[in-house]
């Protein structure tokens, strides 16, 4: 049975970003569970009682400063009391984790330190730097380390849109997607991105008879879904034939502007590596694993690719260039670049 990981998703981003408003907005959203470590360099924790009300497990760090931890095991031992099974159904209490780190963290070093978790039931799931539409040449004045932290997150959202007006929104745009260099760029306003675009929402079934809980009166006043679909596409990939394992990994590794996530399965069929290869990226991240194909389907890749700004037709035509027309004479050795990244269960 393949192991079920949760994602661990740090969401960075200067005082007032609208870091907490995105918390919020993915509490209220779906059914996905979501615990929250609130990194608050606090005197005061007023991000820890704001998001509390809703949150399913927290587990707030106070005084202390998660960046500053230098002993991975600190993490995971936070990340391990917040994901641990329940004894009787051996279920995880969380879907996803996200962590809130205070806009004066090194919102790189923490990406590091959460990537390097050894806890088997956790995942990186990515940088999200949140930055204000409305103050960003300020805070970059003020930050001039913004300009890293835009180019070491795997997703940027510019948030608070509706604060400036159209021509200024186009022209910040255009400014963060050059400064992030390839890194996706959403806009959004009260933080409400698709959840899809960060981790794959759990749906939950409804319970048939339910009592209307404050949070419904509050997920009831959110404008329509369709407001969070904008600012970023999907592409689909699907492709009987296989793929060169290392014309598809340049692909990865050179990855086009603006893709985010890749998930899916990919069919190499190099003699000795017939298997099935699943897939997950988040930003440069990459884990693969590998299991036999289901009896009842024939080998054959499809990826489904997330990400804002995105080039279609080149993103395309970069994976037909990577089809493998004869796998047998592939050298097996070239795998070694595809199983370098095999994460074991
Ligand atoms: N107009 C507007 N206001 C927003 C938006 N997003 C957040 N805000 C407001 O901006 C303020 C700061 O938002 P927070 O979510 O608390 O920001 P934060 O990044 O968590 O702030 P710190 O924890 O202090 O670093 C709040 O008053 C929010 O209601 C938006 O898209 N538009």
């Amino acid at each position: 049975m393949p192991v079920v990981t949760i994602p661990v998703l740090v969401v960075a981003g200067f005082l007032g970003a609208g870091k907490t408003t995105l918390l919020n907005h993915l509490l209220r959203t779906g059914s996905t569970r979501v615990g929250v470590v609130v990194n608050d360099f606090g005197k005061v924790n007023v991000d820890a009682l704001s998001v509390a009300a809703q949150v399913d497990s927290m587990v707030s760090m106070g005084n202390g400063c998660l960046c500053c931890l230098v002993d991975v095991s600190d993490l995971d031992a936070l990340l391990d009391k917040l994901t641990a099974a329940d004894e009787e159904t051996g279920e995880a209490p969380v879907d996803v984790v996200v962590i809130e780190a205070s806009g004066l963290a090194e919102p790189p070093a923490m990406a590091r330190l959460v990537a390097a978790s050894e806890n088997p039931r956790v995942e990186y799931g990515g940088l999200v730097e949140v930055v204000d539409a409305a103050e960003f040449d300020a805070t970059r004045e003020r930050h001039p380390q913004l300009d890293k932290h835009l180019r070491y997150a795997d997703l940027v959202l510019l948030n608070k849109v509706d604060r400036v007006d159209a021509p200024e929104r186009d022209r910040l745009l255009a400014l963060v997607r050059d400064l992030a260099d390839g890194v996706p760029v959403v806009p959004t306003e009260q933080g409400r991105v698709d959840p899809d675009l960060l981790f794959d929402p759990v749906h939950r079934p409804e319970p048939r008879f339910k009592q209307l809980s404050f949070e419904d009166l509050v997920a009831a006043e959110t404008p329509h879904e369709e407001h969070i679909h904008a600012g970023y596409e999907s592409v689909e990939f699907t492709e009987s034939r296989a793929m060169n394992p290392l014309r598809f990994m340049a692909f990865l590794s050179d990855r086009p502007a603006g893709l985010y996530r890749v998930k899916g399965f990919v069919h190499f069929g190099v003699p000795g590596f017939e298997q099935r290869y699943t897939l997950h990226t988040v930003g440069a991240h990459l884990r693969v694993e590998v299991d036999e194909w289901p009896w009842d389907q024939e080998p054959s890749t499809t990826l489904v690719m997330i990400g804002a700004g995105l080039d279609t037709a080149a993103i395309r035509q970069a994976l037909e260039a990577a089809v493998e027309p004869d796998p047998e004479q592939v050298d097996p050795l070239e795998m070694a670049s595809v199983t370098r990244y095999l994460r074991m269960g």
